[in-house]
């Protein structure tokens, strides 16, 4: 029994689900030269020696190629058209925060407008609720299939929250990173805490929460998929983990009614993070 067991889990995307890897990551896939190769510069200034046949035209009468031509000429070299820095390397961004401060909907519309980006989907074995697609919002999967996708190491991370599984594919974050792309991994905050652990500085953390406790109390009670039970649990939950904030490198506020203003803080970060002089290189 166990031997079928782990027999039919040797891929990570059962057969009933649709596959992610067969939906692209970017809309226009833009794969950047992740080999470091080293910089190619000139020979150092203090050896060369330009040579007194080549005179440089003067700058004001002079065609631009024929004045490039004499600067290199002078120089010792030619020009490399080579990137003088590498292109940044994939990004990790967890993306975590209380019960209801709308984590789901920043993502939703940053996928939405972001370019070579991959939202890793989640394995679950809570209910799917309404609108949500199963292998695009999450998986949805029972808890013994969840269970035998954690004894065979499929998962990066998992967690018991609210007395549901929920857990993210390992192969998934792989496979994405090696085409290039940038991936988004939504946690809880007992997650963001593991995945800390597992990742430490190599991946960016997103801390978002609501303007006030109410608004997010607000948001939670709108959204009607709680029963009052949950309700009273998460928002008890939420007091508590809003304390989490110091152990992230970013919040974002996503204030009632600006959830574009949110979004765009969220793709500042990951651009912010793409110039940084020291990348954070992450590896699964
Ligand atoms: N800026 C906003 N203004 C108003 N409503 C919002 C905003 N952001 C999200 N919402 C709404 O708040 C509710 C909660 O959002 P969402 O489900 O994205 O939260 P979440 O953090 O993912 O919650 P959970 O962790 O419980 O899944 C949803 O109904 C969502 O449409």
């Amino acid at each position: 029994m166990f031997r079928r067991l782990l027999s039919s889990s040797t891929s990570l995307f059962p057969l009933r689900f649709p596959n992610p890897l067969s939906y692209p990551c970017p809309k226009n896939i833009f794969l950047p030269n992740i080999s470091y190769a080293p910089l190619r510069l000139s020979s150092p200034m203090s050896q060369m020696s330009r040579p007194p046949s080549v005179p440089i035209p003067s700058v004001d009468k002079a065609d631009r190629a024929e004045l490039v031509r004499a600067l290199e000429t002078s120089l010792g070299s030619a020009f490399s058209s080579e990137p003088i820095t590498p292109s940044p390397g994939p990004l990790i961004v967890v993306i975590s925060g209380p019960s209801g401060v709308g984590k789901d909907a920043v993502i939703k519309r940053l996928r939405e407008v972001r370019q070579n980006l991959h939202f890793v989907v989640t394995a679950t074995s809570r209910a799917r609720r309404p609108g949500e697609v199963d292998g695009e919002d999450y998986y949805f999967v029972s808890k013994e299939e969840f269970l035998r996708m954690v004894q065979n190491d499929e998962l990066l991370e998992y967690a018991l929250v609210y007395g549901e599984y929920k857990g993210i594919p390992r192969r998934q974050v792989r496979e994405y990173m090696a085409r290039g792309c940038d991936v988004v991994l939504r946690v809880d905050i007992q997650g963001a805490r593991t995945l800390r652990r597992i990742l430490g500085n190599s991946a960016v953390f997103v801390f978002v929460m609501a303007e006030s406790e109410a608004a997010m109390v607000e948001r939670l009670v709108e959204r009607r998929t709680e029963s009052r039970e949950e309700l009273l649990v998460r928002i008890a939950t939420a007091r508590e983990e809003v304390t989490h904030v110091r152990n992230f490198d970013y919040v974002v506020v996503n204030r009632d009614g600006e959830l574009e203003r949110a979004v765009r803080l969220v793709e500042a970060i990951i651009d912010a993070e793409k110039a940084k002089v020291r990348q954070r290189g992450a590896v699964i």
